[in-house]
């Protein structure tokens, strides 16, 4: 489980998340086009409230701001955890778009919201307000956090514009009920409203595929490569993604299932490097797209798919702090961007904690790994192996045996970013990182943008 972050201490004003600052900082820069105050926006317009663990969220967010903003309506899109009582107190009328992650918890930036107001009922008399909620119906608790969030309202004396939408898995019958919705929130017609828009799909060309974990006791972990190319097939310009972001792929036929995959590479090496593992169901099928990319496709097959901007994931104004990158399996590929594009600055202050099961097998990437430890862009590198002898290790071991160093990191300004399994890994060492920084410092963290996830 995605454990909620503790609360952390309402920050003075002034210290407010400069991460999340960045994160929407187009989205604010474009209500502030529009209206002059944020404080002006939310007593006659429209506040944006959003919550995402992987942008998708943040997305629509910025889109609702865009529609609305074109209805002649001033909008402001902010994160949840910038939202206080008294803004919402001041505001007539306001949208939710907020994810669920974990076990139905609420994303990683809304967690101090949480914390704060969601266990008593607040007094919000005059907000009418809407939510859309995203989730997945394959997760026992579909839209839990929406569905939270929504009961809260209610017992505040906030009164809906619509019955709170749940969307699975980003349907888009979901999302045109949202624009129609949205549509009427902006008093256009609801034939007037604009589809949502996604980034322009691209055809990916399968390059190369390699089984990196041979004689492995866990499933099969393949480096994946693929090209953009044109509709005939030839090499065309890569988008531009930063390290921390996503490739999203549609295994034929399922093209509402996208399957999102952390971006290895820089786009400068012309290729989205991924890694990929098998998966298999509870009846030991494998998965559609992972059996694809692992074997099962020929190279030179093409997927349509897009880069997906995960600014939850991105260094923003962490790129020029020391970095903490805590993964397994994987989830190698998300820290791999942050190292590679570190390397590139000439930047070594990168610690690396990584855990897979047998040295022998699943050391994955250990020549680059080396090579980067011995031209200095690497400080320190922990490779943890949980099925060795004499005693298996797992990455919240490691750190707690790092103690010292760890909060020296912290002290001097690293940033943690964790990649990886969402259930074992992330919740161990999120308690971990609790136990050993204190949990108001972690939720510190995390509002600051200094503790970022990509769990999975
Ligand atoms: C690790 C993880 C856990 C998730 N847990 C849930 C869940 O408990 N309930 C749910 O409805 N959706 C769950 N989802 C699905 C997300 O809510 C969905 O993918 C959403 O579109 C993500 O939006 P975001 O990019 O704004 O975070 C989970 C997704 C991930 C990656």
């Amino acid at each position: 489980m995605l454990s909620t972050l503790d609360a952390g201490r309402w920050l003075a004003a002034g210290g407010v998340l400069a991460a999340y600052a960045a994160l929407c900082w187009q989205c604010l820069g474009r209500a502030r086009r529009r209206t002059p105050s944020a404080s002006e926006t939310a007593a006659d317009g429209v506040l944006i409230a959003y919550a995402s663990q992987s942008g998708q969220a943040l997305e629509l967010a910025e889109q609702a701001a865009q529609t609305l903003g074109t209805a002649g309506v001033p909008a402001i899109c902010l994160p949840l955890e910038r939202v206080d009582l008294a803004r919402l107190q001041t505001c007539r009328q306001a949208l939710f778009v907020v994810s669920t992650c974990g076990e139905g918890d609420a994303p990683d930036n809304a967690a101090g919201f949480v914390d704060r107001y969601l266990h008593v009922a607040a007094d919000l008399p005059a907000l009418r307000y809407g939510v859309l909620a995203l989730g997945d119906a394959s997760y026992a608790r579909f839209c839990a956090f929406g569905r939270r969030l929504d009961a809260w309202l209610q017992r505040s004396g906030a009164r809906p514009l619509f019955d709170r939408i749940e969307v699975d898995r980003m349907a888009p019958a979901a999302l045109a009920h949202w624009q129609h919705r949205l549509a009427s929130v902006g008093g256009l017609s609801e034939a007037s409203a604009p589809a949502v828009t996604r980034a322009p799909l691209q055809h990916w060309c399968l390059r190369s595929s390699r089984l990196l974990n041979a004689g492995s006791a866990g499933w099969p972990v393949y480096q994946v490569e693929l090209q953009a190319v044109d509709a005939a097939g030839a090499p065309c310009a890569l988008p531009d993604w930063e390290p921390g972001d996503l490739l999203q792929l549609f295994p034929p036929g399922e093209d509402e299932r996208p399957r999102d995959y952390s971006i290895a590479s820089l786009p400068a090496s012309g290729m989205a490097q991924l890694l990929v593992r098998e998966v298999r169901d509870e009846d030991g099928r494998p998965g559609c797209m992972s059996a694809l990319l692992g074997g099962a496709a020929q190279t030179g097959t093409s997927f349509a798919g897009r880069v997906r901007a995960h600014p939850g994931f991105r260094l923003g104004a962490n790129a020029t702090r020391p970095l903490i990158l805590i993964g397994n399996g994987t989830g190698l590929a998300g820290l791999l961007a942050h190292l590679r594009w570190r390397a590139q600055q000439g930047d070594g202050r990168n610690w690396l904690i990584f855990g897979e099961r047998q040295a022998a097998f699943d050391a994955l990437h250990a020549d680059e790994l080396a090579s980067l430890e011995a031209r200095d862009l690497l400080a320190r590198c922990d490779r943890v192996f949980s099925r060795d002898a004499p005693a298996g290790e797992y990455v919240q071991h490691r750190l707690e045996r790092a103690a010292d160093t760890l909060r020296e990191w912290v002290e001097g300004g690293a940033a943690i970013y964790v990649c990886g399994n969402a259930v074992g890994m992330a919740p161990a060492v999120h308690e971990t990182l609790g136990r050993l920084l204190g949990a108001d410092a972690l939720a510190r963290l995390a509002e600051e943008g200094r503790y970022r996830r990509d769990v999975y």
